[in-house]
């Protein structure tokens, strides 16, 4: 059976997505995002998925996917920022090598405030929305991760370095 070299995971804006692709690429390896899984299969963008089927259709997605990734991809799979929130995954993911990108709520809000992408920060006040979701989920990120890092004041490439020196 193979299994994922690296999973990513972490808040939005962590950075799951651009250094899971520089890790893959400096270990020689394919990377795969869950989030792109999820668009490809349901032919349409995530924000889409949100307004036309609701957050718990894209929450189900989002399990099948993660599954899915972690029985057939060999090489680094980023999460999207909610996917610990499945219990089932969260027991999926016991025994990988897990990768939590922490970031936090200011520096979280500032890399992720210019895209409308994410459709759980676009309201009135992503500020509280981040503090809100950093809340609920540091508990589960850390339940199972096996390497944590702190992004705020790193470039990409030290971030990179940082998961590699803790292997
Ligand atoms: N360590 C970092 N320092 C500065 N900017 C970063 C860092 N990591 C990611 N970014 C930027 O933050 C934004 C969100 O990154 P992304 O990889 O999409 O995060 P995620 O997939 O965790 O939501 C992108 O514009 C990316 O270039
Ligand atoms: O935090 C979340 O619940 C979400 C994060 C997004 O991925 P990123 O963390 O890569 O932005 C995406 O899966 C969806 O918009 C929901
Ligand atoms: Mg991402």
């Amino acid at each position: 059976m193979s299994v994922p070299a690296y999973v990513v995971l972490g808040p939005p804006g962590a950075g799951k997505t651009t250094i899971g692709q520089m890790l893959a690429e400096r270990l020689g390896l394919p990377f795969r995002d869950v989030d792109e899984d999820i668009v490809a299969s349901a032919g349409k963008p995530i924000s889409d998925i949100f307004t036309s089927d609701g957050e718990p259709v894209f929450r189900a997605m989002e399990e099948q996917a993660v599954a899915d990734g972690l029985k057939t991809h060999e090489g680094v799979l980023a999460l999207g920022g909610g996917a610990v929130l499945s219990a089932a995954t969260r027991e999926r993911l016991a025994g990988h090598t897990v990768v939590f990108l922490n970031v936090g709520m200011a520096e979280g809000v500032r890399r992720t405030g210019l895209s409308s992408a994410r459709p759980l920060l676009t309201g009135i006040n992503p500020r509280a929305t981040f503090k809100a979701l950093l809340d609920a989920r540091l508990p589960l990120y850390r339940e199972v991760a096996t390497i944590e890092v702190v992004t705020d004041h790193l470039n990409p490439d030290q971030v990179v370095d940082a998961v590699l020196d803790q292997r």
